[in-house]
């Protein structure tokens, strides 16, 4: 497998200045094969986020910003014939390239938490003597997002497993989709912890969803789980249900894509699914998150937009036909789980529990707390 530095691969890399390019894992072509593509434009960093090349909420945010890097050089973003030369030209083209970026996916609020970062450099740099040092400026900004979101996946890892470690050595965990090394600019959340706790010499027991109906579980968390030598098992979505009734597990564990200010949280479709099973057997049920993924602007889970996608990727997915022709599809990509549901919410800050608007205000904007 291609690695690129000694901690395992890298879902994302930039080559180069601030006239260089980005480097993806193409997620859509794993596990079967470990490609790369890179991207020297703003539409093929919308692309790649689109079809999944590169997904997860921590690493779309990341891919946006590098993606606003190459926005800044270029000309598709001025609707002209020339790239930017002037750093009045370079702000413009990076702006129009944050305007782009933010129509890719609607639900993983990273990527719009990314993009209001990366404006808010723009707004600093117009006195720059070129779009090319706007480049540097704005590349600047995406390496720093980039390991802030390694170091944040380190230390959920860190709280993660001082949570879990008391289930015993070999406790058995359920997991869905995928939030990893793939989905983040680190070692990933939920699969931070998991990992975590086999480096303190714990030996988890996984089991995956595979998740349906792209099969993040299947292609992705197994894949990445066996790389790392933890022990997992691949099930279908609907084996969680009767494993949580014979006691096969001991805690669920999921990531999340947007998560409001009391704490409902959305996540992969059929989270809510396997939130209520937990609740239904006495399971403890864990989201792991960085303060990234947090939306205090909204409050009800309602209120999250939920990205619906193509019906092929349920009729026909991986190319092969197993539905009628026409026949309705609803394919919303995430579920919302209420606050209710969780036990827990783990960040890079600590441990929200129990889940509520104080607790989630105090840890994600302490100084909004403070009387
Ligand atoms: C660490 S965030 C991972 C999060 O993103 C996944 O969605 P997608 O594969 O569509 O990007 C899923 O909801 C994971 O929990």
């Amino acid at each position: 497998m291609n690695r690129n530095n000694s901690d395992g691969f890298e879902t994302l890399s930039w080559t180069g200045a601030g006239d260089g390019f980005l480097t993806l894992l193409d997620q859509t072509r794993l596990p079967n094969e470990v490609t790369f593509v890179n991207c020297d434009s703003v539409e093929d960093v919308w692309q790649a986020i689109k079809r999944l090349a590169v997904r997860g909420a921590p690493a779309i945010g990341i891919a946006a910003a590098y993606g606003v890097v190459l926005g800044a050089r270029d000309e598709k973003m001025l609707g002209s014939g020339d790239s930017p030369k002037t750093a009045e030209q370079g702000c413009r083209a990076a702006l129009a390239a944050c305007d782009h970026l933010a129509t890719s996916r609607p639900t993983a609020v990273n990527l719009f938490w990314a993009l209001d970062r990366m404006r808010g450099v723009i707004a600093t740099v117009g006195e720059e003597p070129s779009a090319g040092r706007v480049a540097e400026r704005l590349l600047a900004e995406a390496v720093a997002i980039h390991e802030a979101d390694r170091a944040q996946c380190a230390a959920i890892g860190r709280y993660g497993a001082d949570l879990l470690e008391t289930l015993g050595p070999t406790m058995g965990i359920v997991t869905h989709c995928n939030t990893g090394m793939l989905a983040t600019g680190g070692d990933g959340t939920a699969l931070a912890v998991l990992f975590a706790l086999n480096e303190r010499g714990m030996q988890p027991h996984v089991y995956a969803d595979e998740t349906r109906p792209l099969l993040q579980g299947a292609r992705l968390t197994a894949w990445e789980l066996m790389e790392r030598g933890v022990h997992v098992t691949l099930i279908c979505d609907s084996m969680a249900a009767p494993l949580l009734r014979d006691g096969k597990a001991q805690a669920v564990i999921v990531g999340a894509d947007r998560i409001t200010a009391r704490g409902d949280t959305a996540n992969k479709i059929g989270t809510y699914g396997l939130a209520v099973q937990a609740k239904h057997h006495g399971v403890p049920f864990y989201v792991a998150a960085p303060t990234t993924t947090f939306d205090l602007s909204i409050t009800s889970g309602d209120e999250i937009p939920i990205e619906q996608r193509a019906p092929e990727e349920i009729t026909e997915a991986f190319g092969r036909r197993t539905a009628p022709e026409g026949v309705e599809v609803d394919n919303p990509a995430f579920d919302v789980t209420p606050a209710e549901l969780i036990t827990a919410i783990i960040t890079e800050r600590g441990v929200i529990e129990p889940v509520s608007e104080e607790a989630v205000r105090a840890m994600v904007d302490p100084e909004s707390t403070q009387s």
